[in-house]
């Protein structure tokens, strides 16, 4: 928009905003509309409108009587329909007046609802192609109006004439394009022809396609032949879920696992939502198609789905849901809450539906979808209820559902990461215990939630400590007997601040347990720095936040035989060497990522041993 430079005038005069429209359509490209395609959906959707208005005037006229002719012959692009037209004065309204739209007059704001357009600047995307819109209406409104001829050109000058009714002999408007050289790319026939059925393939009024090869006045291939498909009827319910399928795979380009129908009345929306085949990364949000009165308006609508829903993928035709100026998302009204709330419903009652009566489909919805599954389960109770008892868990007894191991665990304990759990399995089921890893995103939480479903059971946390706690000590005796050992052990262990110690524990087979937490080797690190700092200001500063740093524990199995013979070696640097390789070999069985230390010192107790073992043998 430019203001005129004009000399100043008296205070109070008012002036008229200049719109500098070719400022105007650089920025509705740049900003508005994500490609210069969407020339055809606006023009596809005035004339949608219009058709709209003349049923209004017309309701009695048969359903195929008025229609959608494209014509695009690699010169011109045009676009004939048989709406309500338009009168000279309309033309000076509402064609030459940006933001002005007649869908919006006060009249028939009670019908606004019928039309996809109401912004007044859809129109111009056509000068994202084309320097000169050739516009030619008749209106149905004032029959006996002459044809109109108005030609608006991208520098913001427009003229209008009036032509003889013969010029057009019947009522509507036909839009005519010459698109600029540089614009070839999306006004070729056979692009013309694509866009026609990506954007109109769901439209109810028929619409055709001719690229002028056969001569023009053909009767053009149908761009929307076939209604939508949930408006069809079929012979059985399979044959209708097959084709719902079918139509799913060609638009997404992947087999559904299952095809939901969607149907909310109150806005008259249909349409179908696809359960991905296979799991996608967590809070990656789907775009989903969104068709207004049948014309696709946005592949990427996110807005129409809660972000849990991220297994689905829809393709939706609404009556009512308010597109944006820009058409490619939705506007955030109460409409649309209303819609993403009845959707979500939908999807929960088809889980419900699963869980309750489809065994094979949920366990193949669960094996795809089980963290989304779970990140739902965590918020929302009903979920929670209906699919916790099935979700999978890694427990001691393998990969498990809940209901499962609560059969043979009545007590459920749970680890609060995965190296603890690591470090705990093998003993925990050898002493009968039952325990889930609770170390994966949402596990510990859900576990917890358990009881609330199964009452019957009990879940508790197990931390190493706990469980070391309850491991028998072993008598007076073994322990004197082993305190020489010891000693050299923790000595040899003491650069990684871990204490040794020797218990009976089942299995036999494991030598040793290292019990080391993260937050133990987190507050390690950190004393370990204050040190380092000591006096200076981060010293001071790690020093204020020192805690009593908790120690790791390397607990030595005396049912274990190498143990029992290890005790008892009497040559110091052989204890030594054999210390550190139960250290080792105990850190390395709880999968934690070794420090380089750890991974020295499990070298060099290697190398050691084998020099020792072939000093023996020679
Ligand atoms: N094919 C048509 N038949 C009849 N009237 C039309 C046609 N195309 C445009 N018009 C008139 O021109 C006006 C402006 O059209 P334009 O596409 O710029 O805006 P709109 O459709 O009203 O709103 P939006 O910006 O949301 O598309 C419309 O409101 C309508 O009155």
């Amino acid at each position: 928009m430019t203001l005129p430079d004009t000399p100043p005038r008296p205070a109070g005069t008012d002036r008229t905003f200049q719109v500098d429209l070719r400022g105007l359509v650089d920025l509705l490209s740049h900003h508005l509309y994500s490609s210069p395609r969407v020339y055809l959906r606006e023009l596809l959707q005035n004339a949608v409108d219009a058709l709209t208005a003349r049923r209004g005037l017309e309701p009695a006229a048969p359903a195929d009587a008025f229609g959608i002719r494209l014509y695009a012959d690699g010169r011109v692009v045009r676009v004939e329909d048989d709406g309500v037209g338009l009168t000279e004065s309309d033309v000076h309204t509402f064609l030459a007046t940006i933001g002005r739209s007649s869908k919006r007059a006060d009249q028939i704001a009670e019908q606004r609802a019928d039309f996809i357009g109401q912004f007044g600047i859809g129109l111009l995307s056509c000068f994202l192609v084309a320097d000169e819109i050739h516009v030619l209406s008749r209106s149905a409104r004032t029959p006996d109006a002459p044809t109109v001829e108005w030609r608006g050109r991208g520098d913001g000058s427009y003229s209008v004439r009036t032509l003889p009714s013969s010029a057009r002999p019947r009522p509507g408007t036909t839009v005519t394009l010459t698109p600029r050289a540089d614009a070839g790319e999306w006004t070729r026939p056979a692009q013309v022809h694509e866009l026609a059925r990506h954007f109109g393939s769901l439209l109810r009024h028929p619409v055709t396609f001719d690229d002028g090869a056969g001569g023009t006045g053909g009767p053009g291939a149908p761009v929307n032949p076939e209604p939508a498909p949930w408006t069809r009827t079929y012979p059985t319910p399979g044959a209708r879920s097959r084709a719902l399928a079918a139509y799913g795979g060609e638009i997404f380009g992947f087999t559904p696992l299952d095809t939901i129908e969607l149907d909310l009345p109150a806005v008259g929306l249909k349409g179908i939502a696809c359960v991905l085949p296979e799991a996608v990364p967590a809070g990656r949000r789907h775009g989903h198609r969104v068709h207004v009165k049948g014309m696709l308006l946005s592949e990427q609508a996110e807005e129409i789905l809660p972000e849990w829903a991220f297994f689905v993928r829809c393709v939706v035709d609404a009556e009512s849901l308010r597109p944006t100026a820009s058409r490619e998302s939705l506007y955030e009204d109460d409409t649309l809450a209303a819609v993403r709330d009845a959707l979500a419903e939908r999807l929960r009652a088809w889980i419900a539906r699963a869980a309750a009566s489809d065994p094979d489909l949920l366990a193949r919805f669960l094996q795809a979808h089980h963290l989304a599954v779970k990140s739902l389960a965590v918020h929302d109770d009903e979920i929670l209820r209906m699919l916790l008892p099935w979700l999978p868990f890694e427990t001691t007894d393998g990969h498990s559902t809940l209901d499962e191991f609560a059969r043979t665990h009545r007590t459920v304990l749970v680890t609060s990461s995965v190296e603890e759990f690591r470090q705990v399995a093998a003993i925990a089921s050898a002493a009968g215990l039952g325990v889930v890893n609770g170390g994966y995103t949402y596990d510990r939480e859900l576990v917890h939630r358990l009881p609330e479903i199964r009452p019957e059971v009990t879940v508790a946390d197990l931390d190493p400590a706990t469980l070391t706690a309850h491991l028998d000590p072993v008598d007076r005796e073994t322990e004197l007997a082993a305190a020489a050992y010891l000693a050299v052990a923790r000595d040899a262990l003491a650069v990684f601040d871990c204490d040794v110690a020797l218990r009976t524990f089942h299995p036999a087979s494991a030598p040793a347990l290292l019990v080391d937490s993260r937050e133990a080797r987190h507050e390690r690190t950190r004393s370990q720095l204050a040190r380092e700092q000591d006096g200076g200001l981060w010293g001071d500063i790690l020093g204020a936040l020192r805690q009593e740093a908790p120690r790791a524990q390397l607990i030595l199995n005396q049912l274990n035989p190498l143990v029992r013979t290890a005790v008892t070696i009497d040559e110091p640097e052989l204890a030594r060497t054999s210390a550190e390789a139960l250290y080792g070999q105990a850190a390395m069985l709880s999968r934690r990522p070794l420090r380089p230390a750890e991974s020295s010192l499990i070298n060099r107790s290697f190398l050691d041993l084998l020099a020792h073992a072939l000093r023996k043998d020679s």
